[in-house]
């Protein structure tokens, strides 16, 4: 299972690719302090896949942003693969991907998949990956020399899916990737990110609105409750791996949904 929380069976040095002890974040704002995460300690283990569920303003995107070392905790740790979360972005160890594919539109979908190899200092030559052999492996072959207006919106995240990828991080954090899709281009990009992952072995944390996405994607699913975001509770799918569409159909993953409902409307 990808997650591992207080109470559970230490887990083994070397093992773990996210862990956050004792994480607070709060804004200072114009109308007041904001506790947008309260004590959440959290541990993803290497090469685990897990969602992130809950309802609006209960701190994903804040969770996912301190793991990306966007923002600094007020109190409590995060460290990535036993590094400082500092530590980690600059060695490159994270990508990331956002609901907006954010390409730049003057240039070739090659080059904007090549595009963290230029800036911030450049990736390391042997840490990165070969750009086409990305395109093909998000289904994009044929497609180098278009420009993003060129593309669907579920193509354009399928480029923003190989920018992540060219530096091979070892975690990738999804913030609502494909929220703005229509559903069955959602469903054909959920089986490929599954795909992937398997393929690259690389350590996922996905945020998420749908509880179906959340159980069809994640080994575990973490629920979080708001105001403050804290962590309500972390239900593991019991469904094996390589998933596929029609597992949603099984009686385990209707349970599961039903499951994830029931919590969420205490969140
Ligand atoms: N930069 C900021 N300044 C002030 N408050 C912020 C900032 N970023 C987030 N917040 C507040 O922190 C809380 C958590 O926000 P966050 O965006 O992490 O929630 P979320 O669960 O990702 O929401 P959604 O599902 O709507 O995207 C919210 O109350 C939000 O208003």
């Amino acid at each position: 299972m990808g997650i591992a929380m207080l109470g559970d069976t230490l887990t083994q040095a070397g093992t773990v690719a996210v862990q956050l002890n004792g994480v607070g974040v709060q804004f200072v704002t114009d109308r007041g302090t904001v506790t947008a995460l309260q004590d959440i300690n959290l541990t993803v283990r290497k090469g685990g896949f897990v969602t992130l569920l809950g309802p609006s303003g209960c701190g994903k995107s804040t969770l996912l942003r301190v793991v990306a070392d966007i923002i600094k905790p007020t109190s409590g740790t995060a460290s990535v693969f036993d590094k400082s979360a500092s530590e980690a972005r600059l060695n490159r160890d994270i990508g990331f991907v956002f609901q907006d594919a954010a390409l730049l539109p003057w240039r070739s979908v090659l080059d904007n998949v090549m595009l963290p190899l230029e800036v911030g200092g450049g990736i390391p030559k042997n840490r990165a990956g070969d750009p086409r052999e990305l395109l093909r492996l998000v289904g994009l072959e044929g497609w180098e020399n278009a420009l993003p207006h060129e593309l669907s919106g579920g193509m354009r995240q399928r480029v923003s899916i190989a920018r992540a990828l060219i530096s091979e991080p070892r975690l990738l954090l999804m913030d609502e990737p494909f929220g703005a899709l229509d559903e069955i281009t959602r469903d054909r990009l959920n089986e490929e990110l599954l795909r992937i992952w398997e393929r690259t072995g690389t350590t996922i944390l996905f945020v998420t609105h749908s509880l179906y996405e959340a159980a069809f994607l994640g080994q575990d699913v973490l629920l979080l409750a708001a105001r403050p975001g804290r962590v309500r509770e972390k239900v593991a799918v019991e469904l094996p791996m390589p998933r596929k569409l029609a597992m949603r159909d099984t009686p385990t993953f209707t349970d599961t949904i039903a499951r994830l409902r029931n919590i969420l409307e205490t969140c």
